[in-house]
């Protein structure tokens, strides 16, 4: 076999290969992420925060983490929760967000999560998907939770069951159940590469070698145990999810919980706790540059890394930031839900790498497949990621079709991103092929708002396609075909789908392949012009 040093590349099987030497993975099938990773505390860590509150300063260590995770796991127990239960936590980011991610994990349940922004019909799609025997919520999502609801799962109050649990702590013995690498450890939502949301099944076993792979990759940097992390990304999300509870547990560092993000409480944060990285979605280095002049009263001067991901950021925004900020590193890293978190990153590789996604994570293996031939493509072509390794998800819940047409028989996950890797074996996105679209870095699945709007009586056609956004990245916009002499206007679209279209177009009608598909190129570039001539002739 032929492997190039440099890029990894194999010439007779087509594969890419990580250019790092891989961690051992634990081989034990008992196991759980929670006691995979409680295993490998030190007892220099014990004593140190995990998690901080950013507004309140309040703390919570990793003994004390080790501990409340026994606690939540016997207090789900004595509410009835059983392996296998699915667990749906609806809320934003709070310090003990991740405690209960281990909690439910370690009763052997599945933690799912829903975004606190979600409409009452798309928390109801979600619930009659999973069926969650018990849903934890806050005060203020509970209405949208407490009607409609078919078969009525048990819903707690989050500020009822933490002031409980940390009000009147009991000790317990630890808790005891047999949880396997191969059992199901969360629900998270992703749309795929076509089609509606779908929940995606992540192993116990998909989560450990995250947290291996994290830790390798970043213990190879001096201080990592010291290294101060912001978390501004929201925890429902597996961006976020996968670097504050898989990643930093993993080495051990200190995390400052912000609850919501705002650009100043962020720079608040940043001074206040002298944070060391700080990971992003582009619509917040959008800011940071167009904010520079607010941001100058603040000592950011112990950032040494801004780590963007969840959605493309441009060209011409990283030139910005690192002329405004030349002291932070700005790298990028990918990964989907579908990884279970990053699966390439620019640790470990120096120069100006900030265009490229970095190199792929220990065990992860990689091919560039041209689209027409389905070959595999040597450095520098272009055509369709796939990926395999570790931390691929099983697949979709009870959703073998969609399963199958993700992952292929042989392993490889299938990523909608056209891309090409280089002879240093660095990847770099060029394009989507999948129907997603990223407003602020949240995916938005086109076929669910078609779906929606189809549904209105004045409505015979439509495509929702991306709108390049300089703040959110891309707006869905919905390109419409009007039924008979209807005059409906855009205004009244948008209120039909709760908002979520942001612009609309009218066509005479939507170009579709021999086959009936939507051409979603065409129609992007089409309409595209079409509204660009639109916003010229309104100025005029
Ligand atoms: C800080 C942001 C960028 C801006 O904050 P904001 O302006 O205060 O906005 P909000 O978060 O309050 O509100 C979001 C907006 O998005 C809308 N929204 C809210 N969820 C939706 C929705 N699912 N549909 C469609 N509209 C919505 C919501 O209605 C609202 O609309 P609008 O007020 O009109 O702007 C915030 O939007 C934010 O945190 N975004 C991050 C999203 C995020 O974590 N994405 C990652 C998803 S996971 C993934 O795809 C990748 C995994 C991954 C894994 C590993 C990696 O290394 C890399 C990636």
């Amino acid at each position: 076999m032929e492997v190039s040093v440099e890029s990894g590349f194999c010439s007779s099987t087509g594969n890419y290969s990580s250019k790092w030497n891989s961690p051992v993975l634990p081989q034990t099938p008992h196991l759980s992420l929670p006691s995979f990773l409680f295993s490998q505390l030190s007892p220099d860590a014990l004593l140190k925060p995990a998690f901080i509150d950013a507004k309140s300063g309040k703390s919570i260590s990793y003994g004390e983490l080790r501990s409340l995770t026994n606690t939540v796991a016997h207090v789900l127990h004595s509410l009835g929760i059983k392996k296998g239960d699915v667990v749906l936590v609806v809320a934003p980011n709070f310090l003990h967000y991740p405690l209960l991610v281990l909690g439910v994990m370690s009763v052997g349940a599945i933690f799912s999560t829903a975004n606190p922004l979600h409409t009452r019909l798309e928390l109801q799609y979600q619930i009659q998907d999973t069926n969650p025997k018990l849903i934890l919520t806050t005060q203020t999502l509970k209405s949208k939770l407490d009607e409609g609801m078919g078969s009525r799962p048990l819903l707690i109050l989050l500020e009822e069951l933490m002031d409980s649990l940390l009000h009147n702590p009991q000790h317990y013995p630890t808790f005891n159940v047999i949880i396997n690498q191969d059992d199901i450890a969360a629900l998270m939502y992703s749309s795929g590469t076509t089609g509606k949301s779908k929940s995606v099944v992540c192993l116990h076993r998909n989560f450990i070698s995250m947290s291996c792979s994290l830790r390798h990759v970043w213990e190879a940097e001096d201080g990592a145990f010291n290294d101060i992390y912001l978390c501004v990304l929201p925890l429902f999300h597996m961006f976020g999810l996968s670097l504050f509870v898989c990643g930093t547990l993993a080495i051990q560092s200190t995390t400052v919980v912000l609850n919501k993000y705002s650009l100043e409480d962020m720079l608040v944060s940043v001074e206040k706790y002298k944070v060391t990285r700080l990971p992003v979605v582009p619509p917040m280095v959008v800011q940071l540059v167009r904010l520079q002049d607010g941001v100058k009263g603040y000592d950011l001067s112990s950032v040494k890394e801004v780590m963007c991901s969840g959605a493309p950021l441009g060209r011409v925004h990283m030139e910005r930031f690192s002329k405004c900020y030349p002291q932070m590193r700005l790298s990028q890293c990918y990964g989907l839900t579908e990884t279970c978190g990053p699966i390439t990153l620019c640790n470990g590789f120096s120069g100006m790498v900030h265009e490229s996604i970095g190199g792929l994570t220990p065990h992860i293996e990689a091919k560039i497949v041209d689209v027409r031939t389905g070959k595999p493509l040597p450095p520098l072509e272009c055509g369709e990621l796939y990926v395999r390794g570790p931390s691929v998800m099983k697949g979709y819940f009870k959703d073998p079709i969609a399963t199958s047409l993700a992952i292929d028989k042989e392993g490889w996950l299938q990523t909608g991103d056209l891309c090409f890797i280089d002879m240093l074996g660095l990847v770099y996105i060029v394009d989507r092929i999948k129907e997603l679209i990223k407003y602020k870095a949240y995916q938005v699945a086109p076929a669910e708002l078609e779906e929606i709007l189809l549904a209105h009586p004045e409505i015979s056609e439509v495509a929702v396609i991306p709108y390049p956004d300089e703040g959110a990245g891309e707006i869905p916009m919905a390109c419409i075909v009007k039924k008979g002499i209807s005059e409906i206007e855009e205004e009244c679209i948008i209120s039909f789908v709760a908002n979520k279209i942001r612009k609309v177009v009218f066509v005479d009608s939507i170009p579709r392949s021999a086959s009936g598909k939507i051409l979603r190129r065409h129609l992007k570039a089409k309409a595209l012009t079409t509204h660009q001539q639109l916003q010229i002739s309104s100025k005029l």
